[in-house]
């Protein structure tokens, strides 16, 4: 599916969807929980993909007012389809090298191209098998048993901490886990949270984690917070092309509320009052700023619009990482400037864009949900640009060009 934007003014109330960080975390820990309940979780492709995955391990759940979770007794091995969620991926090998089975994890094209060498090798030294192809990219076999014991880990990808982190209480023996060189640091802290709430216990110093062995996961109620990532585009839209108030906005360990504070450096007008959970984005001139992306790579792409609107120079570093995500962000987002009229510049940890001038034009997602919901915010202020796959919004935003449209942006299926 293709869709045209059409330059066109925004204005209204809207509510991002809830946190897909956060929804993935609280299923999985449902799953090994006995009994919980989770309110507000982001249905989409990627969570899904993890409550599959949930089903596959022998859990149980029911959709009411909340989706309620009978955990499994023990985890059930199996072939697990992941389809384009990384998260789910590693979180999932490794829950299931503590499986005595074997299971086959696979994914779509673009998980098949995403490298898990480290997290493969922590997880063999600590007991399990796991056999792949180079970078032990998907399809991936996993087999048990994940036993515990000291590992040092260089994290190119939070979420090999996150899988180590919710698999390693479950082991038979004590862990040590010494992490080096880590990338997103802040969706560590995502994944401690929901561990915390699950009354799992484990002690930090610095980057290394002591974990306790044979604990047992007690998540009764988690309530998802709105995900910031999702709010960044609506954020985007209001400082880029009129007024834009988000509500049930809270405050939560989310690295990626950075959004608010990024906008502001580059001029943008944006008020957010935590306890209320309200934020107002309205229309601002922007300026060109140097962003560290380290901690917030999923920001990448709403940061290199607002770049390419922003006056002067725009410099997004330290985020070689970007180039292991659904695309290579730093190339697919380089492709659509281009193709916009904008001038930029590649680096290997990023981009150096030139703001001002924006032609219309047609881009292409790629596959990628990230650079589709960018480059339509894009579109507000260009003469009309046209997104080809939109489609793929649905990964973590499924109602993103309702909303969009419920704001007043012109919105077309081509
Ligand atoms: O754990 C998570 O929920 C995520 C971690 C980040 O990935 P990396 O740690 O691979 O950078 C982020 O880009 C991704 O969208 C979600
Ligand atoms: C990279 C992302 O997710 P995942 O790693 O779970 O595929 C993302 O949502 O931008």
């Amino acid at each position: 599916m293709d869709i045209t934007i059409y330059r066109s003014e925004v204005e209204g109330v809207a509510t991002p969807p809830p946190s897909k960080s956060y929804t993935h975390r609280a299923f999985l820990s449902s799953a090994l929980s006995r009994h919980s309940e989770i309110f507000n979780p982001l249905i989409a492709e990627d969570t899904l993909a993890t409550l599959r995955c949930c089903k596959g391990i022998g859990a149980r759940f029911f959709r009411h007012r909340c989706f309620e979770f009978f955990g499994c007794d023990e985890i059930k091995s199996g072939y697990f389809y992941v389809s384009n969620s990384g998260t789910t991926l590693r979180l999932f090998m490794g829950i299931l090298s503590l499986s005595k089975g074997v299971s086959v994890l696979d994914g779509d094209e673009s998980i098949r191209r995403r490298p898990n060498l480290e997290l493969a090798k922590a997880l063999i030294k600590l007991g399990a098998k796991v056999k792949g192809f180079r970078d032990f990219s998907a399809p991936i076999i996993v087999g048990g048993i994940l036993k515990g014991g000291c590992v040092k880990i260089r994290a190119i990808s939070s979420q090999f901490v996150s899988a180590l982190l919710f698999s390693l209480p479950l082991a038979k023996f004590d862990s040590e886990l010494r992490v080096i060189d880590v990338k997103s640091k802040p969706y560590i802290d995502v994944t401690l949270h929901v561990l915390e709430e699950s009354g799992i216990k484990l002690e930090r110093e610095g980057n290394t984690f002591y974990i306790e062995c044979e604990q047992e996961f007690r998540l009764r109620r988690f309530d998802v917070p709105a995900d910031f990532s999702s709010a960044s585009y609506l954020i985007a839209s209001g400082v880029l092309a009129g007024r834009v108030e988000l509500r049930g906005v809270y405050d939560s360990r989310q690295g990626d509320k950075a959004i608010v504070d990024i906008v502001r450096s580059m001029g943008g007008e944006v008020r957010w009052k935590k306890e209320d959970g309200v934020l107002i984005a309205e229309k601002s001139e922007l300026e060109g700023i140097e962003v560290d992306a380290g901690d917030t790579p999923d920001l990448v792409p709403t940061i290199a619009v607002l770049g390419a609107v922003a006056k002067g120079r725009t410099v997004i570093y330290n985020a070689e990482h970007l180039r292991y995500k659904e695309t290579n962000r730093i190339e697919t987002t380089y492709r659509n400037l281009k193709a916009l009229g904008v001038e930029v510049e590649k680096r290997r940890d990023g981009l150096v864009i030139k703001g001002g001038n924006i032609r219309g034009g047609v881009v292409d997602s790629y596959g990628d949900h990230r650079i589709a919901m960018a480059f339509a915010v894009l579109g507000l202020v260009a003469d009309k640009v046209t997104v080809k796959n939109a489609e793929v919004v649905s990964v973590s935003f499924p109602n993103f060009f309702d909303v969009l449209k419920d704001l007043g942006a012109k919105v077309e299926i081509v």
